[in-house]
């Protein structure tokens, strides 16, 4: 049966979602980075068409939720494809590079149960799962991990990974409509040429090279430089740049499933660089926001359960705890207690929940960058630019999807945290070669491990 919300309840939540941008994760992220919106009435005869429009569009997995047609409430977005810094020439070609890089550190809560969870990323073990259930037909090189180094090397690793096996992490638009991403079946390297052909006007405006796999891996190369630079830009500054923050240097700085690292200790080398993010980069603003999460889902589920049995026994405090809005800039200043002493209050367990909501939403948000060519004599001191070989462009980096996660989705993750990790260690953690394991350690102890010969 499917739910029914009366418009006025509707009108709610999307003010809510459009508050929320305002007040919490605009603080977080930046004003540049972030765009709220706002919500808008429209006339019911358009949504319907609208909505008859675009089905054929929508993502078959994304089809079980139904676009509400009844209310005529709706958020009104600019279009992220486009760039956001200025008002720029339109006609311009623009390439946007959408990324949905989740969460980018390994848990270093002391409620962390089991030891993988302190080695792996989740993202890295969750791969398993999903390809053991069919959402993707094979693992991804990815590892958030290497994306949120700061290390331009590894970040190579991770885009590159990214345009390999794209899954629901990575989409390409050119002038808006999608070139790339979003398929499972795709044959890379096809797709690679086709890609490189799209993009080739953007970095050889010239057209000085000829077609073939060379040309293609240039131009890739080309991409993924672009794409680091402008990761790693830093075209905004905000509060959360200047309130006390979780130090991002907790927790291990790089996971053991990632090919990256394998490939290094296989080349005999045991030093993982992580130079870290510049400060005022939106991957730093990310993690920062993901990192809330200081209890893991394992420190936290008790408290979650604390906050049900407080709210079982006074309902009426729903509203007063600010669960489902309003997110006000006191739902804000009450996030930025990041104390993890529990002293058995609903107070610390409430705030330590609605943390977790925040850092949930930042695992889950996507980064869209757009880029647009410009000429040498174009670029001024307001304007980003990032240079590729022969080319340059203008920019803007923003972030997507940043609905709060309902509270009563805690469960689900408390129960799918406990699924990935056990399909981890049953069946690829078992299999793993026991002497990758031993390198990891002498690398991570410094101390040397004599092996039997
Ligand atoms: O739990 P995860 O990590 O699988 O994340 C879910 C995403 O799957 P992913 O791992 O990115 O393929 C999932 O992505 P897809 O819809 O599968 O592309 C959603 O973003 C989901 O959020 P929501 O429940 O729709 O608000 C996400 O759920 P939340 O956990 O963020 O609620
Ligand atoms: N403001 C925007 N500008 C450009 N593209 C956008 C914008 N918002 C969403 N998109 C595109 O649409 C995709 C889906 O967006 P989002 O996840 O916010 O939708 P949703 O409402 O959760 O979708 P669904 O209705 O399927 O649940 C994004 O990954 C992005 O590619």
């Amino acid at each position: 049966m499917e739910d029914y919300f009366a418009p006025e309840e509707i009108l709610r939540h999307l003010q809510n979602i459009v508050d929320f941008g305002k007040h919490v994760m605009k603080q977080f992220f930046g004003e540049k980075y972030v765009h709220y919106g706002e919500v808008v009435q429209l006339p019911l005869d358009f949504v319907k068409q609208l909505c008859l429009k675009i089905q054929s569009e929508r993502p078959e997995s994304r089809c079980d939720k139904d676009l509400d047609t009844l209310s005529g409430y709706a958020m009104c977005l600019p279009n992220l494809t486009r760039l956001q810094t200025y008002h720029f020439v339109e006609h311009r070609p623009i390439l946007c590079v959408e990324i949905k890089p989740k969460c980018g550190f390994i848990p270093f809560s002391s409620h962390v149960s089991q030891e993988i969870k302190h080695k792996v990323c989740r993202y890295c073990m969750h791969q398993h799962l999903k390809v053991a259930n069919g959402k993707w037909k094979r693992l991804s090189k990815y590892c958030p991990l290497d994306l949120f180094s700061g290390n331009k090397q590894r970040m190579h690793f991770a885009l590159k990974s990214l345009l390999q096996e794209a899954q629901n992490n990575l989409k390409i638009f050119k002038n808006g409509e999608l070139i790339y991403g979003c398929k499972d079946d795709q044959d890379s390297l096809s797709d690679w040429n086709e890609l490189a052909c799209h993009l080739k006007p953007f970095f050889f405006p010239a057209n000085g090279m000829v077609n073939g796999p060379h040309c293609t891996r240039t131009i890739i190369k080309e991409l993924i430089h672009v794409i680091t630079m402008t990761l790693l830009s830093s075209t905004d500054s905000c509060r959360a740049g200047n309130v006390k923050t979780v130090p991002i240097s907790r927790g291990r700085s790089y996971c053991e499933a990632s090919a990256f690292s394998k490939e290094l200790v296989r080349n005999g080398k045991n030093k993982m660089e992580s130079s870290g993010l510049p400060r005022g980069c939106l991957l730093y603003k990310t993690l920062q926001a993901q990192m809330l999460d200081m209890l893991d889902i394992e420190g936290l589920y008790p408290l979650y359960n604390r906050v049900e049995q407080y709210l079982e026994e006074f309902p009426e405090e729903r509203s007063t705890s600010q669960i489902d809005g309003p997110y006000n800039e006191a739902f804000y200043e009450k996030l930025l207690d990041l104390s993890t002493e529990d002293d058995g209050t609903e107070a610390f367990a409430f705030t330590k929940v609605q943390q977790y909501r925040v850092a949930m939403t930042a695992k889950d948000c996507s980064i869209m960058i757009s880029l647009s060519p410009c000429l040498q004599d174009e670029c001024s001191a307001q304007r980003p630019v990032v240079l590729a070989s022969k080319s340059r462009f203008t920019f803007s980096v923003s972030v997507l999807d940043l609905d709060l996660k309902p509270y009563e989705s805690i469960p689900h993750q408390n129960k799918l945290d406990g699924k990935i990790v056990n399909y981890y260690l049953k069946n690829v953690q078992a299999k793993d070669d026991p002497m990758m394991s031993n390198l990891f350690k002498e690398n991570e102890d410094c101390t040397l491990v004599l092996h039997k010969v």
